[in-house]
């Protein structure tokens, strides 16, 4: 990274960049989004281009940094639109315009009179069907690799087309056999013609949609004269572009982030689409302390980013206690070490255990007990309409449970949603649902069932749960769902598989309040004290040899869990030989037995 040009300013400075594009860069807990705040209502303050009908757009990572920033603008009129450039992109360009995608022979593109929002591409036993019918593709008989083929797609540019490929190449090889690439569009068309979009698809369309009606462009700059996104260090090369063309056609665009925090590359992130990233006028700026951490962890995280030109200073001024290392493959004993430690050290606040596994979470949550990280591979493949209805359905209610009552509605709705003829999918039995103002009622009857009954149910087992939701509620809804067989994979599933087992194996997006958690979720998020687990012994390489600015990501994603500390960080790691023991000793950690 050059050091040009790059002015050095505070978190608490305001930048007299009303009518210019800028790019921040800073490391973690510079205070950048703390910035960004300031910076929104100094613009909503100052700014003549924000007119009565025009908004400033933010767009962050996830959708919990969008909540949290809503919050901390505290605003009371509706001038900033805080949202993931998903959700932006979504509700700006392609659910008004999708209707104008035409094929060749002049046919909509997506079924735009269903179109509900964007989910997971996760390939089902019937669209895999449909798509081998239709290209022939009989031969493939491993289901399992062809899901996670299909479920790996993502748009790539070539030259100036978007085309799609699998992010890993590796997953192309179903035995002796590549999947053909001609048959990809062909999955994608089958939820397209049912109006469903994945993820990766909003940005496909987005930019398609710009590219083929550049007026469109004119419209989201007249509402949004100011975009700013944080985070930008993951963006991805269609978002690039997106924003560029948006910056061409007037408006002002801010990015923010810190390339030693890039670590969405298996999703296609781009750190270099950040360093790189310049629009005529630009102006750049850095934030050199961190106010997060204690001196000694910053000392830490720097010698982890020695290959940066990028040095931080201790804003707190504060040495700290020292960092610190378990070497256990027991997990509960390292739970117990860690936890013991913080008390003795007076550390009393918060916490967050860190892994990069989601498996490790879950094995980390159930402490001692060594999980079942394939329940819901298992359920799928034994019936996968009730996998995907029983997913929905606790998603929704640990949504719920964790006060996020938007999104535990919306999986109700698409738990809810329609065929063609207005019948619901399995496992549902016909029943007929009447208009979206019905099934949002509906929606919050379910809900309502799943919190106040959650307690009792979750030590139920599975087949008990489905019978007493169809007997008690469903049926009261005038809804049922398909009878329990007499035998069969997912009776057997049903009576060995308690609720709770399904919900500690459940991913759930954004888990906010969770104290265990995986590091890509940890992204933004600050605690008082931080345990990182390291589930590979070779992992230590990271500490012991790191490259900030490698091609990979693993260097980065552990500087991103060790940052999160402010007061304490300790480290686990399963096995260390004692010349690693040693080089740990020189670099400051502590051993905790
Ligand atoms: N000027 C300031 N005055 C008071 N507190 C500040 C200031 N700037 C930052 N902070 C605090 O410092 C901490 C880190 O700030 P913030 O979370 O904005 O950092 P960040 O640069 O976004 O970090 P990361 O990249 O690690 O997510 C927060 O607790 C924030 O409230």
């Amino acid at each position: 990274m050059s050091d040009d040009n790059f002015e050095i300013i505070t978190s608490d400075q305001v930048i007299d960049s009303l009518d210019n594009h800028f790019k921040i860069i800073a490391g973690p807990g510079a205070g950048k989004t703390y910035w960004l705040v300031n910076y929104i209502k100094y613009v909503l303050k100052n700014s003549k281009r924000i007119k009565p009908t025009s908004k400033i757009a933010c767009i962050t990572y996830t959708n919990v940094a969008a909540e949290e920033i809503q919050e901390r603008l505290n605003l009371n009129e509706d001038k900033v639109e805080v949202s993931t450039i998903h959700s932006f992109l979504y509700k700006n360009i392609v659910k008004p315009y999708a209707y104008l995608l035409k094929d060749k022979n002049g046919k909509n593109v997506i079924n735009f009179t269903r179109l509900d929002g964007h989910e997971e591409n996760v390939p089902t036993k019937g669209k895999i069907y449909r798509w081998k019918e239709l290209n022939n593709l009989w031969y493939l008989t491993d289901d399992s690799k062809i899901k996670d083929c299909l479920s790996d797609l993502d748009w790539f540019f070539e030259g100036s087309d978007l085309k799609l490929q699998v992010r890993n190449s590796y997953n192309r090889r179903i035995g002796k056999y590549y999947v053909p690439k001609e048959s990809f569009y062909s999955y994608k068309k089958l939820h397209w013609d049912e109006g469903i979009l994945h993820h990766e698809d909003v940005l496909y369309f987005s930019y398609q949609i710009i590219n083929q009606y550049p007026i469109i462009k004119e419209f989201i700059v007249a509402k949004y004269p100011y975009i700013f996104l944080d985070e930008f260090q993951d963006t991805n090369p269609i978002q690039t572009r997106i924003i560029k063309r948006l910056a061409e056609s007037g408006a002002l665009i801010g990015v923010i982030g810190d390339p030693a925090q890039s670590i969405y590359k298996f999703q296609g992130a781009s750190r270099k689409d950040f360093i790189d990233f310049s629009l005529p006028g630009q102006r750049n700026y850095k934030i050199e302390s961190n106010r997060r951490s204690s001196k000694k962890i910053i000392d830490f995280l720097n010698y982890i980013r020695k290959n940066d030109n990028l040095k931080q200073e201790c804003f707190r001024k504060y040495e700290g206690v020292s960092i610190s290392f378990i070497e256990s493959d027991d997990i509960g004993k390292v739970l117990k070490l860690f936890n013991n430690e913080r008390l003795r050290l007076n550390l009393n606040d918060d916490y967050c255990v860190l892994t990069r596994k989601n498996e490790s979470v879950i094995k980390l949550k159930n402490g001692y007990k060594i999980c079942d990280c394939e329940i819901w591979d298992k359920i799928h493949e034994a019936d996968y309409r009730r996998e995907r209805f029983l997913k929905r359905i606790l998603t929704a209610q640990e949504f719920a449970y964790h006060s996020k009552y938007e999104m535990a509605i919306k999986e109700i709705l698409k738990m809810l949603r329609t065929d063609s003829e207005g019948n619901l999918e399995e496992p549902f039995t016909k029943s007929v649902v009447k208009s979206n103002f019905v099934n949002r009622s509906i929606a919050v009857s379910i809900l309502e069932y799943l919190l106040n009954n959650r307690t009792n149910n979750i030590n139920k087992k599975l087949y008990e749960f489905y019978n007493e939701l169809n007997d008690d509620l469903l049926s009261r809804l005038g809804l049922s769902l398909k009878k329990l067989g007499a035998k069969g994979n997912f009776k057997t599933l049903s009576e060995s598989l308690t609720i709770k087992d399904l919900i500690n194996s459940l991913k759930l997006e954004d888990e906010k309040n969770s104290d265990i958690r995986t590091i890509h979720k940890a992204k933004g998020t600050e605690y008082q004290s931080v345990l990182v687990y390291m589930e590979n012994n070779e992992d230590i390489k990271h500490i012991l040899n790191p490259d900030i600015n490698s091609e990979e990501d693993d260097c980065r994603i552990y500087y991103v869990a060790f940052s999160r500390a402010k007061d304490f960080l300790c480290i686990a790691i399963p096995k260390l030989d004692e010349e690693q023991k040693r080089e740990l000793s020189r670099l400051g950690f502590r051993i905790i037995y």
